[in-house]
């Protein structure tokens, strides 16, 4: 099922509370629904309650237990404040009773100001490479990865006893979107897997428990299957916790989101 058709879906929530959605299985990230999208989902349907001029500046996202996919789950979206220029809402997903992932998202307009500091965050990542394209293997890569290319310039497979803590390369949908909106851009972004768990020599589970995102404005539009840039940075780990930072640039060079996260690794 590609993405739009399920993004489409999250969007009807507002005029349909009741709303049941179904993740398929190809969407899955082990034994849940991959991360990007569950987020990329509670975002889609909370768009819908806030004014378009007000654009996405923050989104805050706990993976409070799995989601699991073939489950139904519904959505609840709750809008915290509004005020003249800043809106905050609350969205859930709930599965059999249980909360699993909740979004905090912040939306903001645009207000004249005399303060204006570019970022100065470049990159020199090789440009992909075919050679460089992860493969989509039964088993071995997660279910969701046979909707996006991921292609690895440093960093490498889960589980081989890597010695580096980072990741840097591209990533795009297989298949464009009609049309790449912050729900897509939110989706994409959790496609590479924790940097940490490329250190291991073995096999283990590992989870993101908590993730924040933040969005660069003015931003260009992003063409369907454009190529994004990421490099990912592990800034500390241990006692089984590991907190990590991403930067995500534009085809242009432009940054255009900055990401951490919190992983938990069972090893
Ligand atoms: C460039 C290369 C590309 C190719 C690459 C190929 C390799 C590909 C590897 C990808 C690997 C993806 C790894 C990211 C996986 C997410 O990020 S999944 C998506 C988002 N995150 C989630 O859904 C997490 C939801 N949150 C939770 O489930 C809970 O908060 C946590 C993290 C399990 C909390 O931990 P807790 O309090 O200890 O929870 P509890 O319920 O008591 O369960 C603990 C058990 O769960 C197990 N567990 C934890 N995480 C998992 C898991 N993900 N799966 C299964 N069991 C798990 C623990 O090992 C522990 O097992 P036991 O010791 O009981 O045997």
């Amino acid at each position: 099922m590609h993405i739009d058709e399920l993004l489409a879906l999250a969007k009807t929530q507002k005029s349909n509370p009741n709303l049941v959605l179904i993740i398929p299985s190809g969407w899955s990230q082990g034994l849940t629904v991959y991360g990007g999208l569950s987020a990329g989902l509670l975002y889609a349907a909370a768009r819908e309650y806030v004014d378009l001029t007000r654009v996405m500046r923050s989104n805050s996202t706990n993976f409070v237990g799995p989601l699991m996919t073939e489950k139904t789950f519904t959505i609840t979206v709750e809008i915290l404040r509004e005020g003249k220029n800043v809106s905050q809402v609350m969205v859930r997903a709930i599965q059999e009773n249980k909360t699993c992932v909740v979004s905090q998202i912040c939306f903001g307009n645009s207000r004249v100001s005399t303060i204006s500091v570019p970022n100065q965050d470049t990159h020199n990542i090789p440009s992909p490479l075919r050679e460089g394209i992860i493969a989509d293997a039964e088993k071995v890569t997660p279910a969701f990865l046979e909707h996006l290319d991921l292609s690895i310039q440093e960093g490498g497979m889960s589980f081989t006893a890597q010695k580096t803590s980072n990741y840097h390369g591209w990533l795009r949908f297989k298949k464009a979107p009609t049309i790449f909106t912050d729900a897509h851009l939110i989706s994409i972004i959790d496609a590479w897997p924790p940097t940490l768990l490329q250190m291991l020599n073995a096999p283990a589970p590992g989870s993101s428990v908590s993730w924040n995102l933040e969005f660069i404005h003015p931003q260009r539009p992003i063409s369907g299957n454009e190529w994004l840039a990421y490099q990912a940075h592990t800034r500390q780990a241990a006692d089984g916790y590991g907190h990590t930072e991403a930067n995500i640039w534009d085809k242009e060079g432009e940054l255009i989101a900055i990401s951490r996260q919190t992983v938990a690794i069972f090893d």
